[in-house]
């Protein structure tokens, strides 16, 4: 079927790099784009690839974000009377359309985010394949009949919790959009999404694409902003549950700010997550892994493996294949295909992964490629935001790489003699989002992810994420779960109903 333009967005029409300005208002409530109340605030929305402005973002004020809530919630109150399989049915078509229109929307990520467009492909597949996942489950979600005595029964109802609201990070802004939205609308809620100020763009195409699907107006509603703006939403009294996907200090804000009036919160926080290759792993496919686990999205992933602990036999062995791949990602224009790795986000964030890497080596770490600011060849790309892919040897656990979530293309590399060793090292952060491990001995496999404090662990891959498997943080990384069946419990809650089938006990 050919491809329609997306609705009401002509600029987004056979986009391409270095071309796009976006002028259209990126809020939507009501079941439409709203133009923002004033300019006051607006910041500038950066290419990553080219350096040039692509946008404004017109933060959303107190009295825009209250409409947005109360489009919410009005849309909310039809919503939880649908069926399961009325609601489900919907979705699926919100997920057809982004399949169909899924190479559009990858190319507006490029262009925002700066990830390569063959990854910018792969995350609209999951975040349709997520609103497929869950509109799978909404006509399941059931509750339970429990028999009493005397012929009284009490059942349980699985409802709604209300108005969500979800804030995203700049590292997968379609998909973690999805993420958040299609297990609360398979609940029955109503969502109210922030992206981040870096990449204001998409959100709002999803929007569209749910209402074109049928969802009714105020269903699924985007606010633009930054902290002002988020923390109006955590305050707002008529907003049930939070779910945020961010830093570790604005999630300890979130929840601070969701506690006064006893909100629920789901909190999808950073990572410093180990791989841990034993010497009897199949070599290849660990040196494979490990790229995959440090270089995806430029390594700008949550739960990237950047501790990366090599059994001190195969260092030489690894080193030598790690480096020899590294090298040869190509770097560059995300918008073509053969590209591998493109633009980090912003040049504040692009200084700050330089500054790490200068850091590592003052502290002693040995670059064995990488690492430098990358200039394309390509004029229009000049002011990109670049950085060659980087590993790091000669790391010690006391380092600032070992310790600190870089968020860049930046693997660190350290030795380790025995599992019992290896294990408390892997332990030893405050984060615990993801860790792998490769390894040939099953029984080691297995034993290894019961001890690594992670809320995910690989075994012999890295970075796999299919809709159907949790995700999640252990410790400073967060708490509540995306994806999977159990998500159904973050956005809905029980309800007990009590039936009495004889008379009341004289009891006074
Ligand atoms: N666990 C996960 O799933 C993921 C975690 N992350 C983490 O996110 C970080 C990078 O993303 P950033 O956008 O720089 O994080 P951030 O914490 O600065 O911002 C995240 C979001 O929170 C909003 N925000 C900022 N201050 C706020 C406040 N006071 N109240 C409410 N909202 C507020 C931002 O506008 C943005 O939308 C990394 O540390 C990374 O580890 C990123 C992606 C996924
Ligand atoms: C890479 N992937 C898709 C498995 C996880 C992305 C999580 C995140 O950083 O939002």
């Amino acid at each position: 079927m050919a491809q329609q333009p997306l609705l009401s967005l002509p600029e987004f029409q056979n986009v391409s790099m270095a071309t796009l300005v976006v002028k259209e208002p990126l809020n939507f409530w009501g079941g439409q784009r709203v133009k923002p109340k004033h300019e006051k605030n607006a910041e500038a929305v950066y290419e990553p690839a080219t350096g040039r402005v692509l946008c404004d973002m017109i933060p959303c004020v107190e009295e825009e974000v209250d409409q947005a809530i109360k489009s919410a919630h009005s849309a909310y109150l039809q919503w939880r009377k649908l069926s399961g399989m009325e609601r489900s049915r919907i979705m699926l078509e919100a997920a057809r359309i982004i399949r169909e229109r899924r190479d559009e929307i990858a190319k507006v990520e490029v262009i925002n985010n700066g990830k390569s467009i063959t990854e910018a492909e792969v995350d609209i597949d999951i975040a349709w394949q997520c609103i497929e996942y869950y509109a799978g489950i909404a006509p399941t979600l059931s509750g339970q009949h429990i028999q009493l005595p005397g012929g009284s029964f009490a059942y349980t109802r699985r409802e709604p919790l209300g108005v969500c609201v979800g804030i995203g990070a700049w590292n997968y802004p379609f998909q973690i959009a999805s993420w958040k939205s299609a297990p609360a609308m398979a609940c029955g809620n109503a969502m109210v999404f922030k992206p981040s100020p870096m990449t204001p763009v998409t959100a709002v195409i999803l929007a569209e694409i749910y209402k074109e699907a049928g969802v009714p107006d105020g269903l699924f509603n985007v606010v633009q902003g930054g902290a002002e703006t988020g923390s109006l939403l955590c305050h707002h009294p008529m907003v049930a549950k939070v779910s945020f996907t961010g830093s570790v200090p604005t999630g300890k804000k979130v929840m601070e700010m969701a506690a006064k009036s006893v909100k629920q919160v789901t909190l999808e926080l950073g990572g410093k997550s180990p791989l841990i290759i034993f010497k009897d792993c199949e070599l290849e496919n660990a040196i494979k892994g490990a790229l995959v686990a440090n270089f995806l999205t430029q390594g700008e992933v949550c739960c990237n493996g950047t501790r990366v602990f090599v059994q001190r036999e195969i260092m030489p062995q690894f080193l030598e294949g790690v480096v020899k791949r590294t090298k040869a990602i190509a770097v560059g224009n995300p918008m073509l295909r053969d590209t591998r790795m493109g633009a980090l986000i912003s040049k504040p964030h692009m200084e700050k992964v330089l500054g790490f890497i200068s850091q590592a080596k003052e502290q002693g770490a040995k670059v064995l490629c990488g690492g430098e600011r990358f200039v394309p060849s390509d004029p229009k790309l000049k002011e990109g935001y670049f950085v060659s892919p980087c590993v790091l040897d000669n790391c010690r656990d006391d380092m600032t790489c070992v310790k600190e979530e870089i968020f860049g293309p930046v693997m660190s590399v350290l030795p380790f003699d025995t599992e019992e060793e290896v294990l408390e090292r892997a332990n030893n952060t405050t984060f615990g989002l993801a860790s792998g491990v490769f390894t040939r001995d099953i029984a080691r496999a297995h034993r290894v992810a019961e001890n690594l404090q992670a809320g995910t662990c690989y075994i012999n891959n890295y970075n796999v994420g299919p809709v159907e498997v949790p995700f999640g943080g252990y410790k400073m990384s967060g708490f509540g779960r995306e994806n999977g069946q159990v998500t159904i419990e973050y956005y809905s809650q029980l309800k007990t109903v009590v039936v009495e089938m004889g008379d009341v006990d004289e009891f006074f």
